[in-house]
Parts: C-alpha cells; sequence; structure tokens
C-alpha cells in the first residue's frame, strides 16, 4: 500500500459523553435541504485526517438493493452470477461478503444453492425485516450475519417509524439485541445517515451498540447508508453530509473499528464512486456495492468501478480478475437481458471506443495515446475505433486491422489503396445527409467488396 502507514485505528483520547438529544420537533436540516431548491453544501472547514485501513474490502448487495430496484433475478441468474463474484474476489477475498433477501422460498433456495457451492467469498449474509421468526429463519438458513434496519434520520424517526428519538434508540436497541440473544451477528443499515443529526443521534446511539458489543463479545458492524446521496466527500464540508466527518465520526467519537464500518452509497448526484472511495480513505474497511451500480433509482456504487478505486489505491488488484468483469457484462446482456449503457466505464460497448479521427490518427500510432489503459489485457476489450464522418482515414486503417485481425505486415495503413477507397465510400454516405454511425457488419461488407476491387486479399 502506498503512503499509508501502519496505525491502529483508534487513537488514545479522553472519554468524551455525546448525550442522545431527544428532540421534540424533528431536525430536517432544512439550510441544507429546503426540498423545493436542490441542497446545499455547507463548509465549516474542519478537515480530519485521512487514515485508510490496513485492510479494505468490496461488500456486494446486487440481490438485495440491486433486487429491489427491478425484477427479480431467477434462481439460475443468481448463482451463475455468485460463480463469478466468487472468481471476481480472487483467493484474498476481496468480494467479501453479499447479502440475499429471505422472504420467499425462491429467495430461500437461491441461498441455500450458493450456500452448497462452498465458497469461502462471498460469505452469504442476510436482509430480514427485524422480527423474532425472522432471526430465527435466518439461523434455520445457517447464515451468521445479517442487515437489521435502523433508520437514523428524523424524516424517517418522526414521519416514517412515527416515534421519538429516545424511543427509536430504545426500539432499535431491543431488536439488536434479540438479533445476538438469536446468536446471529447484527449488521445495523444507518439508513439516511447523510440527513440524521449526527452528534444529537447517530453517535449516541452507536456508542450504545459498542457497549453492547463490549458487554456480549458479539462484533456488531455499523452500515452507513448514504441512502439519497447527499453525501458529500469534499474535505471541509459540514455534517450531515460531510462523508470524512461520517467516517471519522463513526471511528473517533462512537468507537467503531474500522473493520466494522461499512459506507452504502447511492448516486443520485453522481457522487457512488467518489464518496465510497472517501470513506475508505477515511477510515472505513468495507464498501458496499452492487453490479453494474444497479439499486434504488439512480443505484448504488457499481462494484467494478471500486475494483478499479481498489486498484488504484493499493497498486495490485490482489489477485481480483477484472476480465471477469467483462464476463458479467455479456452475461447481464445476453442472458438476462439488461442493457448496459454503451458509456459506462469498463462495461459500456463504447467505454473504449474512439469515433473522432485525431484520436483514431494517435491509436493508430500507439494505442496508450487514447486508451485508459491495457483494457485487452485487464478487461478482455481491446480498444475500437467507431466509424462516423469524423473518423477519418486512420480511424478507418484502424478500424480494418482490429477487426479483421490484421498485425505487422499483414496491417494496412492510412495510404493503402483499400482505405482510401473505404474513406471514398463514408465520405459520399454522410454528404448524402447520414447522420448515424456505421455500424461494423455494414462496414465490414463494404471492405469485402472493396477488397475485391483494389484486390487485397482480407
Ligand atoms: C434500506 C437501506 C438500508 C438502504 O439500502 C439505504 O439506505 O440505501
Amino acid at each position: 500500500m502506498f503512503g499509508f502507514s501502519e496505525k491502529t485505528n483508534l487513537i488514545e483520547r479522553k472519554e468524551t459523553e455525546y448525550p442522545l438529544q431527544d428532540v421534540k420537533e424533528p431536525n430536517l436540516f432544512r439550510n441544507l435541504f429546503p426540498y423545493d431548491e436542490p441542497p446545499k453544501i455547507a463548509f465549516n472547514h474542519r478537515l480530519v485526517p485521512i487514515n485508510m485501513p490496513d485492510e479494505i474490502w468490496i461488500t456486494d448487495t446486487t440481490f438485495r438493493d440491486g433486487q429491489q430496484s427491478r425484477e427479480p433475478y431467477e434462481i439460475k441468474h443468481i448463482l451463475k452470477i455468485f460463480d463469478y463474484l466468487n472468481k471476481l474476489s480472487g483467493p484474498k477475498g476481496i468480494v467479501k461478503q453479499s447479502e440475499f433477501f429471505l422472504y420467499s422460498k425462491k429467495d430461500q433456495d437461491a441461498v441455500y444453492k450458493c450456500l452448497e457451492k462452498g465458497y469461502e467469498f462471498p460469505e452469504v449474509t442476510s436482509w430480514i425485516r427485524a422480527s423474532t421468526k425472522d432471526f430465527s429463519l435466518v439461523k434455520g438458513v445457517g447464515l451468521k450475519e445479517t442487515g437489521v434496519l435502523v433508520s437514523c434520520s428524523d424524516y424517517h424517526i418522526f414521519y416514517k417509524l412515527k416515534m421519538t428519538r429516545k424511543q427509536a434508540l430504545e426500539h432499535y436497541l431491543s431488536i439488536i439485541k434479540e438479533c445476538i440473544d438469536a446468536g446471529i451477528k447484527p449488521r445495523c443499515h444507518l439508513e439516511d445517515i447523510t440527513r440524521a443529526d449526527f452528534y444529537g443521534f447517530v453517535v449516541p446511539f452507536v456508542r450504545e451498540l459498542m457497549k453492547l458489543m463490549e458487554e456480549t463479545g458479539f462484533p456488531i458492524k455499523i452500515r452507513a447508508c448514504d441512502t439519497m446521496g447527499y453525501g458529500i466527500s469534499i474535505p471541509g464540508t459540514a455534517l450531515p453530509r460531510s462523508v470524512p466527518g461520517i467516517i471519522y465520526g463513526l471511528n473517533h467519537h462512537a468507537r467503531v473499528p474500522s473493520e466494522l464500518i461499512e459506507w452504502h452509497g447511492h448516486n443520485d448526484f453522481y457522487r457512488a464512486v467518489q464518496n465510497s472511495s472517501t470513506a475508505w480513505l477515511y477510515g472505513s474497511s468495507s464498501v458496499n456495492c452492487s453490479l453494474f451500480g444497479i439499486g434504488e433509482r439512480t443505484g448504488n456504487t457499481p462494484l467494478e468501478a471500486m475494483v478499479f478505486e481498489y486498484a488504484q489505491f493499493r497498486g495490485t488488484l490482489d489477485g481480483m480478475d477484472p476480465t471477469v468483469i467483462t464476463e458479467i457484462a455479456d452475461y447481464y446482456e445476453k442472458e438476462i437481458g439488461y442493457t448496459i449503457p454503451p458509456r459506462t466505464p469498463f462495461v459500456g460497448k463504447e467505454f473504449n471506443v474512439t469515433r473522432a479521427g485525431i484520436h483514431a490518427d494517435g491509436i493508430l500510432k500507439n494505442e496508450e495515446i487514447y486508451n485508459i489503459f491495457d483494457t485487452n489485457l485487464l478487461l478482455n476489450r481491446p480498444v475500437k475505433v467507431s466509424i462516423t464522418n469524423t473518423s477519418g482515414i486512420s480511424g478507418i486503417a484502424h478500424w480494418i486491422n482490429d477487426y479483421f485481425g490484421l498485425k505487422e505486415d499483414q496491417a494496412v495503413d492510412k495510404k493503402h489503396p483499400l482505405v482510401i477507397k473505404v474513406k471514398e465510400w463514408v465520405d459520399q454516405e454522410y454528404e448524402g445527409g447520414r447522420v448515424t454511425a456505421i455500424g461494423d457488419k455494414e462496414l465490414e461488407k463494404i471492405v469485402v467488396e472493396y477488397s475485391r476491387k483494389v484486390g487485397f486479399n482480407l
């Protein structure tokens, strides 16, 4: 790992108490969330130290948050995706866990079948309604950990639960105790933490959870859920929106060790990836993601993005095989029927496709000029040039070489008669009013036709 020294997660400090502030009226942070205007970002210029844990990892919510936002996967899909996650995770298990619903017989069957595979990673965990019956269900299925919803903003406490903060805190504690009594490790999903009163509710509540952890010896995970995507990663922003502030505060004021902190982000303001990286950087070991970011509304943090964030932070993929990401994308498109938006980083059809002639010219000289990394090696996706009116003669030469696999002596350059003929055809198309890109199959036909005319063997 670069630039981060060995350290303990919890620094020595004097005990500071954060009593619960049992307010009469909800604190809706109207200065930040006026509702009839876009939300606001406030700065208090407080900087907290970067504190990346010695171990970081990814957890998966494809089958929970991911599935709740789309039509359910068939069991065969779940099993195949689970295989892929295992393969991607590598021997070190960087994709550590995956969470599953247990509501229906189908959900439970999927869990049993994934467990039968006997994989160490990802570990199967559950997501349940917090009730005695559901805790015994988790136990019965043989899972060790479950997610429990403990919504923490006043939006949820006052308006959804219709409770006071004190009532909510007591209610949540009793549920978590029940979970522990049932012998299951709780993972507390602090829903809507980026709109919650951090010192008035979150810290006092999480302190109680940490006391319970000390008393019972049961690890209690704290998942910080940025339910509406309001989190801000910029240093010096004020709580409750500050991701560095939330992670630092959980770690140092609520005393949660890094390995028990997890960030769960949403992408409503395009910040999911950045916020998850920030969570890692400021002391959360775990970031919760879903494949292709499929999740409620605008989605979650894309898991594949965090594979590459991991590699960039750590300087190594640590055994993860990123070519599996391409296999998963193909599987989603061909077998599940999900269309990945073409410009999606790492997986969209166009993510490493260039159209502009000037870029194609660069690629022809040396592909590193316009490719983010060796996408062929790391993702099994060679850099591509797609032909339009702006592709130019170099773009056409690159397309022909790539499409027909022409290498070295065989490769055509921009002076080749075939390339010149095809370029004339492309120009005529656009001069004639064409506005669409030229598809691979269409161009293949034209190239084959002109190769005969110029006597070039493809
Ligand atoms: C339902 C909760 C836990 C969640 O997924 C979120 O807050 O985004």
